[in-house]
């Protein structure tokens, strides 16, 4: 097949998974969660972000897509300033969490990332039972009360479609869970502590297909309550799983917009030449 050829048949295979895609022709916005303004991210004298202007709905899924080092995991990192863990980092511009300026000196971190949670590619269950990761963000509060603690894990477990297959393991070593189980674990370790946002950042690029589907249709539940900001490399999960989806390059924002149309009718040529597989 010749490149346009392939880029044709890519872009019909696009278009058929938006159409199959329950709930992605409604585009009906609701209110913003996240103000992204003006922000630019240096790493020391490396710019890495460029003047990014966007809003992230409530309760949808927004999707960051773009080629590798384009700035879509730095800019996942910032709304719950997982970059101040990076001594280089350097931020201008706000981020504005239900209005509020997360990077504003009076905000307390550690109470920002419990209202935004994140998971990230690789699962990170703690050595510990099923039952105690899940009850950690809890605990770390102070909270020890049994009844609590238990009626907290089994919701969260439900919540992460994880029950059914656990109920009777929760004393099992999490470590002891296939990479799938794990990453639905870290999912209902981080609804646990009932944040506003949940980040992800690839989520499923270390699953095998059937451990994916069961994550994007997890997203897909989840977003009756959360709003979720995902990366992900693979444009077909975007057109599965978002609403929305965000096209970046080189550390700018080139096109935002409804999933079903960047995919379909994208306004910039650097979008059509990426989602049609021009480069990337
Ligand atoms: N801790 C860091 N220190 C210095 N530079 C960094 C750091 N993290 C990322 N970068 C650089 O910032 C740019 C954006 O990286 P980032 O990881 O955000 O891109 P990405 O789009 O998520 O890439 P990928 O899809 O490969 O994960 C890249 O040039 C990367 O090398």
């Amino acid at each position: 097949m010749t490149t346009a050829q392939q880029a044709r048949t890519h872009a019909i295979d696009m278009k058929s998974i938006l159409r199959d895609t329950k709930g992605q022709a409604e585009t009906g916005f609701s209110e913003v969660c996240i103000r992204v303004d003006n922000l630019s991210l240096f790493y020391g004298e490396k710019q890495a972000l460029h003047h990014i202007n966007m809003d992230i709905q409530k309760q949808k899924v927004t999707a960051y897509i773009g080629p590798s080092g384009c700035g879509k995991s730095t800019l996942l990192r910032c709304i719950n300033r997982m970059n101040d863990l990076v001594d280089s980092a350097r931020i201008e511009g706000r981020i504005l969490l239900d209005n509020e300026n997360i990077y504003d000196k009076s905000v307390n971190v550690a109470a920002l990332r419990r209202r935004v949670g994140m998971v990230f590619q690789k699962p990170n269950p703690f050595p510990k039972s099923i039952f105690e990761n899940v009850a950690y963000g809890l605990r770390i509060q102070g909270i020890n009360d049994k009844r609590t603690l238990e009626e907290t894990v089994e919701k969260a477990l439900r919540g992460a479609a994880l029950w059914d297959e656990m109920k009777d393991r929760l004393n099992d070593n999490a470590l002891g869970m296939s990479g799938g189980q794990q990453q639905r674990l870290v999912i209902a370790r981080a609804i646990a502590i009932e944040p506003e946002v949940l980040l992800l950042d690839e989520p499923a690029s270390a699953l095998d297909p059937i451990s994916t589907l069961k994550i994007e249709e997890l997203i897909n539940e989840l977003k009756e309550q959360y709003t979720i900001v995902i990366v992900t490399h693979n444009m077909q999960q975007a057109a599965r799983v978002s609403d929305l989806t965000a096209f970046m390059y080189m550390g700018e924002l080139i096109e935002m917009g409804p999933t079903s149309e960047l995919f379909t009718n994208p306004k910039k040529q650097q979008t059509e030449d990426y989602i049609t597989g021009r480069y990337g």
